[in-house]
Order: structure tokens, then sequence, then C-alpha cells
């Protein structure tokens, strides 16, 4: 059976260098953002978010998160502005969270971590697939989006409703007719910087767009995320929690704002 990488302490993020060298490359991912350190750049465009909701497809246990999966094979739920140029289409959405809700999210705002982070994965449309595209620098676009302790979040619990039948690793079933716009903020602020995939194979092909603004969840919902399984049905049960990578070096990089 392969050992294959996790979360755990024999297979966690400081073990991934050993199979992925890249994980102490130059613009690995996440990273811990610092808004003094930001620097405004007025040239950034506003980001336009234009989502089908009739593509979204599916809800999956991947064995590391859960990914809700959309068509992609049109232009019909797409992101573009902000920092990147062309045209990218969404491929799935996925969270990352803690086992109690200090912790999280993978980027931090001065430190501060978040009980749950939001990623919608873009693939740019000038490359044929997403597979084709994750191994370009500018292959990717991932809009990050923190989740902190509120009120219950409506269009997120339509998410956790699906969570019964994907308990554990590789159970997959239909979500249709979902529109991913009612999973951001008001406010579309953003930070971005170069960087990668946060999970193996961690390729240096992601272009973060991470909002400024958080959306909420309630404590009883980010119980909804714990109760996910990593191991496969009739595996002994480990609950999906703490699936997230800590902040990595900045090595030099340049982190935008496009808001004083
Ligand atoms: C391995 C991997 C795949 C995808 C589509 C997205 C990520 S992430 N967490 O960087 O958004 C990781
Ligand atoms: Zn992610």
């Amino acid at each position: 059976m392969s050992h294959g990488w996790g979360y755990g302490p024999n297979n966690g993020p400081d073990t991934w260098s050993e199979e992925y060298p890249v994980a102490d490359g130059p613009r690995q991912s996440p990273i811990n953002i610092i808004p003094k350190e930001a620097t405004f750049d007025p040239s950034l465009k506003p980001l336009k978010l234009t989502y089908d909701p009739s593509d979204a497809k599916s809800i999956l246990n991947n064995g590391h998160s859960f990914q809700v999966d959309f068509v992609d094979d049109t232009d019909s739920s797409t992101l573009s502005g902000g920092p990147i140029s062309g045209v990218y289409r969404l491929k799935q959405f996925h969270c990352h969270w803690g086992g109690s809700d200090e912790r999280g999210s993978e980027h931090t705002v001065n430190g501060v971590r978040f009980p749950c982070e939001l990623h919608l994965v873009h693939w740019n449309t000038k490359y044929p697939s997403f597979g084709d595209a994750a191994k370009e620098p500018d292959g990717l676009a991932v809009v990050g989006v923190f989740l902190k302790i509120g009120a219950a979040n409506p269009s997120l619990q339509k998410v956790l409703d699906s969570f019964a039948s994907i308990k554990t690793k590789g159970k997959q079933t239909s979500f249709g007719q979902f529109d991913a716009k009612t999973l951001l903020p008001p406010s579309l602020e953003f930070w971005t910087y170069d960087g990668s995939l946060t999970t193996p194979p961690l390729l240096e092909s992601v272009t973060w767009i991470v909002l400024k603004q958080a959306i909420s969840v309630s404590p009883a919902q980010m119980e909804k995320f714990r109760g996910l399984q990593f191991g496969a049905e009739g595996e002994s049960a480990c609950d999906m929690v703490d699936n997230f990578r800590p902040p990595q070096p900045l090595k030099g990089r340049l982190l935008r704002a496009n808001f004083k």
C-alpha cells in the first residue's frame, strides 16, 4: 500500500519535500500575508467572476478534502481581470480546515489563522486542459476566501448537506445547480502573489488571489466539515481535520494589493 502524502505525523507537510522537492522551491504556498508589506498596485483590474450554476456537476471526498467539480469544457464559468491576463475557467472548489476554530486556514494574515479557507480553482484557457495548465507558471489562478466564525452561511449549507453522501475517501455524488458566487464576500478587494498548489504535487503554477473580506461560518457548520473522514469506508476512522499546509517562506516575492 502506498504510504502517500497526508497531514499526519508521518506523512505531513514537513515530509513532502522527500517525494516533492519543489516543496522547498522559490514560489511555494501558502504564505503569511502582512498587509503593511503589500504594495498597492493601481494597475490591477477589478476581478471579474462569471459563474453559471448549471456547470456544477459533482462533489467528491478525495481523501484530502471535499471538492465540488464543475463542467469546464466551455467559457461559461470564468475568472478574468485582477492580476491575470486572459480567461481562466472554474474547475473546482474545496476547503481546508482545522480540528478546532483557532486553526485551519492555509494563508494567514499578520499570523492570524482562520478556522477554514475556501479555494476556487481556475485554469488558463490559453492551455488545452487543466492538467496542461497546471504545469505552467501562469497556468492556474486560485481565489482564496477566509471563513470566520459567525452566523450560519446558507450558501455553504448546501455543500455541507451533501457530506452525508461523501463521508469517506472515494465517495462522490451529484451536485447540481449551485452558484459558487454565493460563496464570495461582498467586497472583492484582494491580495495577490505568485505561488503554488498547497498540496502535492505543489506545482509552482498558481497566481493566488486572496480576498481581504471573510465570509461567515457557524460553529455547527464547522463541525460538519470535521465529520468527513480521510480514509475509505472500512478503514480505521480518521476525522478529516487539520488538512492545511502552514505558511511557506516568501523568498523575496512581491505581494500586491488592489486596495490602499
Ligand atoms: C493539488 C491541488 C490541486 C488543486 C486543483 C488545487 C490545490 S490548492 N489547495 O492549491 O488550491 C491543490
Ligand atoms: Zn486548496
